[in-house]
């Protein structure tokens, strides 16, 4: 299963992405971690210390090399080149499992705090004024377009904050998209935004309240988020801790409570793989229009594969 956070900066996305991720390792699920936020900190949000280095290249540093290693023998892409971050899985791509025995999983992945994580790797100087952060989430979409996932294994990602996230598709590749928001109008202001995206598209959103600190905090999120409010964490003495590099007695019941809530709201979700792959095509082919048969000289819509059935069933084929 898919999992996003997204919010406003400093709303607690990487927080919360840290403690459920951290929840569901400790459970013995399968999990995996990505910081495709443009602040990479979920690494130290897991426990690496403030001068170790994350080891793992990120991402975004291979694309290149990954869209070679996910089109395999894919007859309807003849390159590298020729693959943008929409190009959807056909017939001869090769599938990912989670944590499988490949090569995205044993290059990028190191584990931090018991925890699997990926990174998208941070903007760079030589970035800016050249391209977007979307840019570095391209690794992401197509990690996320080839991985065959199942119930009870979960993908989650730390998402940038602001439209970025809407960029290209990426936010409909999730099976659920928590929005993180503070008691205070201009965290709920993302919400509006990004719930009438999500509404246009179909897109299963929670709101998750963060840094609640007592009855009116609560009564300001259910009064203007309603039933979307799934759950809430209170302000962390535990987390105010670690971000002191002090030990404390754990995270708060209420706040454990909160993160299997979360957990239950994603095992409820029912997967639809023709689903997901008609969204894929359907993206696909509005940047090749909007601007990827441009930039590439090439006609994309000749990718899309009309006799793949994405999912489980794709697996075997490609074992
Ligand atoms: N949504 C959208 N709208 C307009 N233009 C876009 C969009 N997404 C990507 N781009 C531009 O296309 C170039 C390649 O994009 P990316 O490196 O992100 O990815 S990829 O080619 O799809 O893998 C790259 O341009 P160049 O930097 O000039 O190569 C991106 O800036
Ligand atoms: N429930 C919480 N209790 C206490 N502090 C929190 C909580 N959630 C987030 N914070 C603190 O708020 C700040 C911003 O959180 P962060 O996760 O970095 O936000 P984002 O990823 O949305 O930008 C950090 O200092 C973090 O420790």
């Amino acid at each position: 299963m898919r999992v996003a956070f997204v919010g406003k900066g400093g709303s607690g996305k990487t927080t919360l992405s840290a403690l459920f991720t951290r929840h569901l390792a400790r459970s013995g699920a399968p999990v995996v971690a990505i910081d495709g936020d443009i602040n990479q900190h979920l690494a130290h949000a897991l426990g690496l210390d403030e001068d170790e280095l994350f080891a793992a290249p990120p991402l975004s540093a291979r694309t290149g090399e990954i869209k070679d290693y996910l089109r395999g023998t894919n007859p309807r892409i003849a390159s590298r080149e020729a693959m943008v971050k929409t190009t959807p899985p056909g017939h001869g791509s090769r599938l990912l499992r989670l944590l499988g025995d490949d090569e995205v999983h044993s290059r990028h992945v190191q584990e931090v705090g018991g925890v699997p994580l990926m990174v998208t790797g941070a903007f760079a100087g030589s970035d800016l004024g050249v391209a977007c952060y979307h840019s570095k989430l391209g690794a992401v979409e197509l990690y996320l377009n080839h991985l065959v996932d199942g119930p009870g294994e979960y993908v989650v990602v730390d998402m940038t904050a602001g439209a970025d996230a809407f960029a290209s598709g990426l936010f409909t590749r999730f099976d659920m998209t928590f929005l993180v928001v503070e008691p205070t109008r201009k965290s709920l202001s993302v919400y509006h935004q990004y719930r009438d995206h999500a509404a246009e598209f179909g897109i299963p959103v929670a709101v998750v309240g963060n840094k609640v600190t007592g009855a009116d905090d609560l009564a300001f999120l259910r009064e203007r988020v309603g039933e979307d409010l799934l759950a809430h964490c209170e302000l962390s003495p535990h987390v105010r801790a670690q971000e002191q590099g002090r030990g404390s007695g754990g995270l708060e019941p209420h706040n454990s409570r909160a993160l299997d809530r979360l957990r239950a709201a994603v095992d409820a979700r029912h997967k639809d793989w023709d689903a997901f792959q008609r969204h894929a095509v359907e993206f696909h082919l509005r940047n090749a229009a909007a601007w990827a048969d441009a930039a590439t000289g090439r006609d994309l819509a000749a990718q899309v594969d009309p006799d793949f059935r994405h999912g489980p069933a794709a697996l075997p084929a490609f074992a």
